[in-house]
């Protein structure tokens, strides 16, 4: 995707690589890596995410042949700003045991199918819904934040051997996790070095 880049976001990515390294991630680790540091202003991320280069140029091709994007919340949708995506937390109810958003996950499923990516930023039940469908995805973009159940439904998400960038950390959120994606919709179908 061809962008115009403001003279802000160029001046932000001068400051990030003046304060931290980040040459030696392969060319779209370092683009996820750097745009989720951009977006939080926090360094500490470069040792936090984990993601799989060959993984992320299966879903970066994916993503660019058209496979279909979805959150988990509004916030995150509203984050994507050059890409339709698939949020059903206005439809979704919450039950006993069922939160809204993770209902939202479930009805998702059913209007996309396999093969998408997903982009939860914010509700853990969301993301441990989304682990219990047979969803194949291109990718799972696992981001969510908090004390409560963040930490773990990252964990399980990286032992169930989908496609995914998560962190370790309790830190995450709707920025984080859309600029995760924005770094793959931004960065070049070539994968050039050049990414910001
Ligand atoms: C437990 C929940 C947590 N929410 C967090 C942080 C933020 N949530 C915001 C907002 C506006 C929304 N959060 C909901 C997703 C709502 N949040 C929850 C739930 C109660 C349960 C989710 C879960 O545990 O997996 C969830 C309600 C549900 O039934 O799913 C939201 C849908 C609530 C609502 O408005 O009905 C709503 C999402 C709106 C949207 O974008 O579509 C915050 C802005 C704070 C706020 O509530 O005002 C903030 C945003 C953080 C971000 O970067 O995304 C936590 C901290 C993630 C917390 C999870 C665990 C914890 O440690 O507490």
């Amino acid at each position: 995707m061809n962008r115009v880049v403001h003279p802000i976001e160029q001046e932000s990515y001068r400051r990030l690589r003046a304060r931290l390294d980040t040459s030696h991630f392969p060319p779209l680790t370092r683009a996820v890596v750097e745009r989720v540091i951009h977006s939080a202003a926090d360094l500490e991320y470069a040792d936090d995410l984990v993601m799989d280069e060959g993984e992320l140029a299966a879903a970066h091709a994916a993503l660019h042949a058209g496979a279909p994007v979805v959150v988990d919340v509004e916030m995150v949708a509203a984050g994507i700003t050059r890409r339709e995506t698939v949020c059903r937390l206005r439809d979704a109810v919450a039950g006993p045991g069922l939160t809204r958003s993770a209902h939202a996950i479930r009805l998702a499923y059913e209007q996309v199918g396999p093969g998408a990516l997903w982009v939860i930023g914010n509700a853990p039940t969301a993301l441990e819904e989304l682990l219990t469908l047979d969803a194949a995805p291109a990718l799972v973009i696992g981001l969510p934040v908090g004390f409560v159940g963040a930490v773990e439904s990252k964990a399980a998400l990286r032992m169930s051997g989908l496609p995914a960038v998560s962190n370790v950390s309790e830190k995450g959120g709707s920025a984080v996790a859309s600029a995760a994606l924005n770094a793959l919709l931004y960065h070049p179908a070539s994968h050039s070095e050049e990414n910001a």
